[in-house]
């Protein structure tokens, strides 16, 4: 089994097993504000489970990666989504695996367009925020709160990830 993994571009359907696509979707897309304003609605929605806990909205300045890039871990939040929308305009990558009885799965890797976020779905399997090219900003939406929000699994051997085509 190759540990090259390829890279796809990040589609709604592709990515559904995961969570959600934040994109401009017309078919989510009412007029407000006079119809001055396009409000593309409800494109996913954030979770923050568990008593005492809550939605916080934060910015993540992320390093660009460089390649070939060696996928070693996958990480996860039991208790809450995380999105991820670029600041800049950007490509970024998004990487993410099934559950295999409590274990990641082979990893899937789509490479988001600068207008493209993501909202992983509580408990799914990733990999930390993985930025191209220069340093650049998220708006994150994640949950704050008692309890231990981060489980990490390390692979035997890493994936290899080569350098995207922007
Ligand atoms: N650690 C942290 O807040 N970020 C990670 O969860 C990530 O997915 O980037
Ligand atoms: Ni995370």
């Amino acid at each position: 089994m190759t540990k090259t993994l390829e890279i796809h571009p990040l589609t709604k359907a592709a990515f559904a097993p995961f969570g959600d696509v934040i994109e401009a979707d017309p078919a989510t897309m009412r007029f407000i504000n006079g119809g001055t304003t396009e409000r593309f609605h409800a494109l996913s929605s954030a979770e923050a489970l568990g008593d005492g806990a809550r939605v916080i909205l934060n910015l993540f300045r992320g390093q660009p990666r460089a390649f070939p890039y060696a996928i070693d871990m996958m990480e996860r939040h039991p208790f809450g989504s995380q999105s991820f929308v670029p600041l800049n305009a950007r490509p970024f990558l998004v990487v993410v695996s099934k559950d295999e009885d409590g274990k990641p799965g082979r990893p899937h890797v789509f490479l988001a367009r600068g207008d493209q976020g993501v909202n992983y779905r509580a408990n799914v399997w990733h990999y930390p925020l993985m930025a191209l090219d220069q340093p650049s900003d998220f708006l994150i939406v994640d949950r704050d709160g008692p309890g231990n929000n981060l489980e990490e699994f390390f692979f035997d051997t890493p994936f290899i990830i080569g350098a995207p085509t922007l």
